[in-house]
């Protein structure tokens, strides 16, 4: 490992040298034990801590297949998707594990009684299997976490519709959160050059994600002028949906949960931020009732904003909490897309306002391979930056998901892999200078 970071840090070392670089027979990884499952039964969903369930293990390096390549991480970052992992919920991804497993001979190698986790990566290609010809070792990368077969024509106008679809790093082994991974050749792309590893490795899965749910034609094809609800919108899906709504000519509204974070959706640009804390929305009276007057009170001041106008899209993802007053503010013939249900997945919304009003809600799951390119093109040419507010190391990932877990974080959470500190690994000096106060914008608040 350690000729591999002193070949990445030479800067001087070849596509050959990287390729006559001798690979470790392990590395170390953060993983989740199939024979823990059980750990938290019985505890609230809140009282779940990632810190216990989530080791760093040396692991065996994965055989190399055809279309893959093994990268190595410089750094990774922490997904929602690592804390469902982590707490074992909804479902353990052993069952993911063990069902892409029954797929082929060479997916076998992803059902192990542990799962490296992580859905996010910038590192250094090591090496390439048979039939990859765009990448070569030394390349800078970074990694998107769609994975797919392809052999269903079901995929081959938009891959996120592929039957064996699945998330990298949740439901494959071999994930990010690591030394080193594996990949399939098709989720590299070329390392945004300004950003520093854990810079880049941070909007990748939330940034594809908020980009097909809100711009793509796919998700809700936001436009000019569109009044845009942000829910998080200074959380990781939302610091970029919060960009994409004002790059985009469009006007942002967003919900956050304190002053420090609405000063954050100001510092990006938006104008309306709510602070849903300090205005005290309660739209469920209790467990099972809904308050339709705090949906009414909600969109009154949604139309303080706006001037009167209601909402064209409402970008959801807390689900069961939030959804009710969300289809209850869209206007008529407005959509609501949602790709999570954080707060419960059994939604309740009055569907009257729905049919009668003509909205449509969207399902959006993270991105195709062309909007992952597309959304990755976007961070390289500086239109939107990364909103990295924390660095760990990979043996303190237990603790950056539970921030993440209990809603500590701002934006995204960095974790460095094999990059010894931060900074390192940024190619274009001019051009991070040009951007250097929003690359920094969510840093140490
Ligand atoms: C990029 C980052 C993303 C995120 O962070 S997303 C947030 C984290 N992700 C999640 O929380 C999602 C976790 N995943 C799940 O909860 C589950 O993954 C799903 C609920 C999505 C699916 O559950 P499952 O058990 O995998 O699938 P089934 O469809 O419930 O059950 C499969 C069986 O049901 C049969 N079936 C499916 N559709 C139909 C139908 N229309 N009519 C009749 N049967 C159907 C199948 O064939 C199969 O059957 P047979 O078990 O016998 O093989
Ligand atoms: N399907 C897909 O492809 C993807 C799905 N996801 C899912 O989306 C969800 C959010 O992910 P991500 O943005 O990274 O997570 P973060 O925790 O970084 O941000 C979510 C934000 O949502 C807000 N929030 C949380 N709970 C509630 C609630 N009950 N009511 C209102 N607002 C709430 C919080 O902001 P505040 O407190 O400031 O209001 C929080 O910061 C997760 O469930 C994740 O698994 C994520 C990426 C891809």
């Amino acid at each position: 490992m350690k000729e591999i970071l002193e070949a990445i840090q030479s800067q001087d070392a070849t596509s050959q040298d990287f390729a006559a670089l001798k690979l470790p027979e392990s590395y170390r990884g953060v993983t989740v034990h199939k024979d823990e499952t059980e750990m938290f039964a019985g505890l609230e969903t809140r009282e779940k801590d990632p810190r216990k369930s989530l080791h760093l293990d040396d692991v065996p390096l994965p055989e190399l297949g055809p279309g893959e390549a093994l990268v190595a991480v410089m750094a990774s970052s922490v997904n929602y998707n690592s804390v469902w992992t982590s707490i074992f919920e909804p479902l353990s991804t052993f069952g993911f594990l063990e069902r892409y497993g029954r797929v082929s001979e060479l997916t076998k190698r992803h059902d192990l009684p542990y799962h490296v986790i992580g859905s996010d990566l910038a590192g250094v290609v090591l090496r390439t299997g048979p039939g990859v010809n765009a990448w070569n070792p030394g390349d800078e990368v970074v990694a998107h976490c769609l994975s797919v077969e392809l052999e269903s024509s079901d995929g081959h106008n938009d891959t996120m519709l592929d039957p064996e679809q699945r998330i990298w790093g949740f439901e494959t082994n071999f994930g990010g959160l690591a030394e080193i991974a594996l990949v399939k050749s098709n989720q590299l792309m070329p390392k945004p050059d300004h950003l520093s590893w854990e810079e880049a490795a941070a909007p990748g899965l939330v940034n594809s994600t908020a980009y097909r749910q809100l711009v793509s034609r796919n998700g809700a094809g936001m436009k000019q002028g569109d009044n845009v609800l942000i829910w998080g919108a200074s959380g990781g899906l939302g610091s970029y949906a919060t960009q994409f709504a004002l790059a985009g000519g469009a006007t942002p509204i967003c919900v956050v949960s304190s002053p420090e974070k609405a000063e954050i959706c100001r510092n990006m640009g938006a104008e309306a931020v709510i602070d849903r804390n300090a205005e005290g929305y309660k739209f469920w009276k209790d467990e099972r009732t809904q308050d339709p007057k705090e949906w009414k009170r909600f969109g009154k001041r949604i139309r303080e904003f706006t001037g009167g106008e209601d909402i064209d899209i409402v970008f959801e993802h807390p689900g069961r909490e939030t959804f009710g007053a969300s289809v209850f503010v869209t206007r008529k013939g407005g959509t609501i897309t949602t790709c999570a249900s954080t707060s419960g997945y059994m939604h309740e919304y009055d569907n009257r306002y729905l049919w009668m009003s003509l909205k449509r809600i969207i399902g959006s799951h993270f991105a195709n391979y062309r909007e992952a390119w597309e959304a990755n093109r976007l961070i390289a040419k500086g239109k939107i930056h990364p909103t990295l507010s924390k660095v760990y190391s990979l043996e303190e990932t237990g603790q950056a998901a539970y921030d993440v877990h209990r809603n500590l974080h701002q934006g995204k959470v960095g974790v460095l892999a094999l990059a010894p500190e931060e900074g390192l690994g940024v190619r274009n000096h001019e051009m991070r200078a040009q951007h250097l106060d929003a690359i920094n914008r969510f840093r140490n608040i």
